[in-house]
C-alpha cells in the first residue's frame, strides 16, 4: 500500500515532467544554424487555425501574415501548421532558390495521407520525373493541340447552350468548371466508363472538395479518414475498371493508351498500382485548382466592365473570322487571343496569395542569412505578385499591364503562379487553356455574375455564396 502512495506521485510528476518538457522543445526547436524569428503556437495545433481563417479576396495579404511581417520585420519566419514544422518565406529569391535547389515536392502529412500513403510520386526522385514526363505528354501543349484543344471546347458549350425558346440560362461557374474537368478527365484519362462506374467515382471526388490542408489525424470522424475512405474505394475502382479495360483492349482513354505502353516495356517502373495511384494525384491537383481559378477570373473580369468589354470584342472578332462559324477553337485561335491571355495572367498573379512552392529538405538549408532545417516543411508565398516596386497599383486587376511583355511565359523571379524548379506545374497550359475557352465561350454572350459571389482567400479560394452567372442571348442572336 505505501509503495503505491510513493510511486503514483512518482510516475505523475515524471509524466507532467516529461510532458512540460516536450512542450518547450516544442516552443522552442533548434537546429544546428539559425532558424527564423517565430512562434510555434500551442502544441500540434500550432497556428493552424489563424493561417487558415479565410479572409477578403481584396485584402491579398493575410491577417496571419500581415502580422508576422510587422513583427518580425523578417521576409522569413518560422511557425508549426497541420502539425509539421514549417518555415514561412515572402523572399522571392529565397523562393526561387528553394525551388531550385530542393527536387522533392513537400507535403503535410494529412496531403500525403490523401496522395497514397506510399506515394511514389512525392518520395521517389526517380519516379517522380519518370511521371512528370507522362503527365507532360497528356496535357502538355502537344497533345492539347492535337485533341485535347476539342474536347475542352465541346465540354465547354455544353454549358452556353440556352434551351430552345428560352432567352437565358444560369449556372454556378466553379461548379461548372468542377464538372468540367472531372467529365475531362474521366473521358481522356480512362476512356469510355459505364454510368454506374462514373457516377460512382464521382461521389468518391466529392469527398476532396473541401479541406485538403488540415491535421493529419486518421480516425473516425476526422476529414483525414473521410480522404483515406474515399481515396481508397476510388483506388478499387479504378484498379477494376483497368484490368476490365486491359484485358478488353477497348475504350482505352489517352492516358492509359500511355500508361500501359510503359507498363509492357521490359523493366517498367509503373504497374498498376502506380498507375491507379498516378491517375488519383491528377484528378486531384487538376480538380481543386483549375475551377477556382476559373471562378475568380469570371468574378474579376465581372468586377472591372473595361476588361469584360475588351474581352467580347476579342472574342466576337475570333467568331467573325471563322469560316464556319459554328466550328470549334483550334489552337491557332487560342494562340491568337492577345488580351485574354492578359487577363488569365493577371489573373493568375492577383489569384495567388498562397504558397506555391512547398519543399521537405532533406539536409539543413542555409538560405537568407537563416537555416531551413531539414525536414521542415517550406512554403513560399509569391508575394512579390503585390510588391508596388515590381508592379504598378498591384491591388488594381490590370489586365493592360501585361501589353507587350510575354503572355506565354509562367515563370520568373516576379511571378510564380505554377511554382518553380522540378516540380513547376505540368498542367499550367492544360489549366490556361480551359479559362481560355471558358472565357470564349462566355464572352459571346450578354452575361451577368450573381451581385451576392463573394470570394474568400485561404489556402484554396472560396465562394461561400456561390458564383452563379446568367447568360443571356443577344437580341440578335
Ligand atoms: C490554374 C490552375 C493551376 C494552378 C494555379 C496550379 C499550381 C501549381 C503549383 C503552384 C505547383 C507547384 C507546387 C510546388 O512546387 O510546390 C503545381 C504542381 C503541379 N500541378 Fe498544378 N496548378 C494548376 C493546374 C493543374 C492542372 C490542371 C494539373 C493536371 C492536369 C496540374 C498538375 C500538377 C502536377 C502533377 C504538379 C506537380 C508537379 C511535380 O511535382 O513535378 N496542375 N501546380
Amino acid at each position: 500500500m505505501l509503495d503505491f502512495y510513493w510511486t503514483f506521485p512518482v510516475i505523475v510528476s515524471l509524466i507532467v515532467v516529461k510532458l512540460c518538457h516536450w512542450i518547450y522543445r516544442w516552443k522552442n526547436p533548434t537546429c544546428k544554424g539559425k532558424l527564423p524569428p517565430g512562434t510555434m503556437g500551442f502544441p500540434i495545433i500550432g497556428e493552424t487555425f489563424e493561417f487558415m481563417k479565410p479572409y477578403d479576396f481584396h485584402l491579398v495579404i493575410s491577417p496571419f501574415l500581415k502580422k508576422k511581417i510587422s513583427r518580425y520585420g523578417s521576409k522569413m519566419f518560422s511557425t508549426s501548421l497541420f502539425g509539421a514544422k514549417v518555415i514561412i518565406s515572402i523572399d522571392p529569391e529565397v523562393n526561387m532558390e528553394m525551388a531550385k535547389a530542393n527536387s522533392q515536392l513537400g507535403a503535410t502529412e494529412s496531403l500525403r495521407r490523401l496522395f497514397g500513403e506510399n506515394s511514389d510520386f512525392l518520395q521517389r526522385k526517380d519516379i517522380h520525373k519518370y511521371v512528370r514526363n507522362l503527365t507532360s505528354r497528356f496535357v502538355g501543349p502537344e497533345n492539347l493541340k492535337n485533341r485535347l484543344i476539342q474536347d475542352i471546347d465541346c465540354l465547354t458549350r455544353n454549358y452556353f447552350e440556352i434551351e430552345k425558346g428560352a432567352m437565358s440560362t444560369s449556372f454556378d461557374v466553379k461548379e461548372a468548371a468542377t464538372q468540367m474537368v472531372v467529365d475531362l478527365i474521366v473521358k481522356k484519362v480512362i476512356g469510355g466508363m459505364e454510368s454506374e462506374a462514373v457516377k460512382e467515382l464521382g461521389l468518391c471526388w466529392t469527398a476532396f472538395r473541401t479541406n485538403w490542408f488540415n491535421f493529419s489525424y486518421n480516425f473516425p470522424g476526422t476529414t483525414v479518414y473521410r480522404f483515406v475512405m474515399a481515396r481508397k474505394r476510388a483506388a478499387k475502382l479504378l484498379k477494376g475498371l483497368i484490368q476490365k479495360k486491359k484485358e478488353s483492349k477497348q475504350g482505352l482513354g489517352d492516358f492509359l493508351d500511355i500508361l500501359f505502353d510503359e507498363m509492357e516495356k521490359d523493366g517498367a517502373v509503373l504497374d498498376i498500382d502506380r498507375a491507379v495511384n498516378l491517375i488519383f494525384t491528377f484528378f486531384i491537383l487538376s480538380q481543386e485548382t483549375t475551377p477556382g481559378i476559373v471562378a475568380a477570373t469570371v468574378k474579376l473580369v465581372a468586377d472591372n466592365p473595361d476588361v469584360m468589354e475588351e474581352l467580347k470584342r476579342e472574342h466576337e472578332a475570333v467568331v467573325q473570322n471563322r469560316v464556319d462559324k459554328e466550328a470549334g477553337i483550334t489552337w491557332e485561335e487560342y494562340k491568337s487571343m492577345t488580351f485574354t491571355h492578359m487577363v488569365i495572367k493577371e489573373s493568375l498573379r492577383f489569384t495567388s496569395a498562397q504558397p506555391t512552392v512547398h519543399r521537405i529538405p532533406t539536409e539543413d538549408v542555409q538560405i537568407g542569412g537563416y537555416t531551413v532545417p531539414a525536414g521542415w516543411l517550406f512554403f513560399g508565398i509569391p508575394l512579390v505578385h503585390f510588391d508596388e516596386k515590381k508592379y504598378d497599383d498591384p491591388l488594381k486587376f490590370n489586365p493592360w499591364r501585361w501589353k507587350g511583355q510575354d503572355l506565354h511565359g509562367i515563370l520568373s523571379k516576379d511571378y510564380m503562379p505554377f511554382g518553380a524548379g522540378s516540380t513547376l506545374c505540368v498542367g499550367s497550359e492544360f489549366a490556361k487553356c480551359i479559362i481560355a475557352i471558358f472565357l470564349h465561350h462566355l464572352s459571346r454572350f450578354r452575361w451577368s455574375l450573381d451581385p451576392k459571389t463573394r470570394v474568400l482567400r485561404r489556402y484554396m479560394l472560396m465562394f461561400p455564396t456561390g458564383c452563379e452567372v446568367e447568360i443571356t442571348k443577344e437580341p440578335s442572336d
